[in-house]
């Protein structure tokens, strides 16, 4: 039983297809990860499965109900928290979630039960009737998702949850969605940036990059498909660069080479085999090795071997020109 299904799932703005041709599924209960850096097509995906977005072409079902021709009854049975908080600096926590609770037409005897459920879940209770201006960028996060779950939604989507976020903060709210996810039984749909998320939090995840799907499995798969271990070097660039990468294919245990500029990752089933040839190939055409350490995979390996490239550090931090740009496209 799926939660989430796409068939040829395209989006076009003008030239520009930002979710290509993408078809997958989520599984009912299970917690599914979009990874990707800017402008893979995450938001536009994800803006489609909550109906604010129409595809161009090609299907998206959720909880069995089509977002094109029932977008309503999509409404009802989702959750969405988006990047950016909603809630109302000014009001205090609960005041925020009980006009939540009425946009949401939750019937009015059970608003304060609710209220009251969610405000434990997310560990507010304390905090619930000072106003948010008070509140830390961690405990805001977590009123967003607080009111994402008034209505008791069957799948919830939630956008870059930890965008913007310390560490600490960090995986404190990935605490809180483990609870969520357990509390309530419901499917969690997660796009974010951050590898050590997709790793931690989700059961699958979908690598998407250029508005397509690279691959998707678990994390723990990934990682072991990838085979034994990783060998990151970063060498002075000169005229014998494509040289050196073509011999250093050669070498046996070697399967695969990913280059970005000045920096090669190598996929090898024997790293410590391979090194003693890399340090000879490397003098043998005086070409000089800045730094070369060996390691066993990550998903950002795997993110790499898919892309060929890595989710580079200014694409993790938070972009209020992007969101803003965002906000545009919903008024499009
Ligand atoms: N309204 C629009 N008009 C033109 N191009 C757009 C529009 N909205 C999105 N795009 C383009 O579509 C592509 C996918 O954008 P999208 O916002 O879905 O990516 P993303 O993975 O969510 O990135 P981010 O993390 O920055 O939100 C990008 O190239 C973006 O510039």
């Amino acid at each position: 039983m799926y939660s989430i299904e796409t068939q040829s799932l395209t989006k076009s703005f003008g030239d520009t297809i930002a979710v290509n041709d993408i078809s997958f599924s989520v599984k009912k209960g299970e917690i599914f990860g979009f990874l990707g850096p800017n402008g893979a097509g995450k938001s536009t995906t994800m803006m489609i499965l909550t109906t604010l977005l129409k595809p161009t072409s090609g299907k998206a079902i959720i909880s069995g109900f089509d977002v094109s021709s029932n977008p309503k009854k999509v409404r009802e049975h989702i959750g969405y928290v988006q990047q950016e908080s909603t809630v109302d600096e000014y009001l205090t926590g609960r005041e925020n979630l009980l006009l939540q609770a009425k946009l949401n037409h939750i019937p009015r005897n059970e608003i304060n039960t609710r209220i009251d459920d969610v405000l434990e879940l997310i560990e507010l209770v304390d905090k619930q009737d000072q106003a948010v201006v008070t509140y830390s960028g961690g405990m805001r996060k977590r009123l967003d998702i607080a009111g994402g779950l008034l209505h008791r939604p069957k799948v919830l989507f939630l956008d870059e949850p930890t965008v913007g976020l310390d560490i600490q903060t960090r995986r404190k709210i990935w605490e809180y969605i483990k609870k969520i996810h357990t509390e309530f039984d419901m499917t969690i749909f997660v796009s974010t940036h951050y590898m050590e998320e997709a790793d931690q939090l989700c059961d699958r995840v979908g690598i998407i990059d250029g508005g397509k799907i690279q691959v998707i499995d678990s994390p723990e798969n990934m990682k072991n498909a990838m085979g034994n271990e990783v060998i990151s070097i970063v060498i002075d660039e000169g005229e014998k660069h494509e040289t050196f990468i073509s011999k250093i294919r050669e070498i046996e245990f070697v399967k695969k080479i990913n280059e970005d500029g000045s920096k090669l990752t190598l996929f090898a089933s024997n790293g410590t085999e391979v090194i003693p040839k890399i340090f000879q190939i490397s003098s043998e055409l005086e070409i000089k090795i800045k730094s070369i350490s060996l390691t066993q995979p990550t998903l950002d390996d795997v993110f790499i071997s898919y892309t060929g490239h890595e989710i580079k550090g200014d694409d993790a931090g938070y972009n209020r020109k992007r969101e803003h740009a965002k906000m545009k496209r919903l008024r499009a």
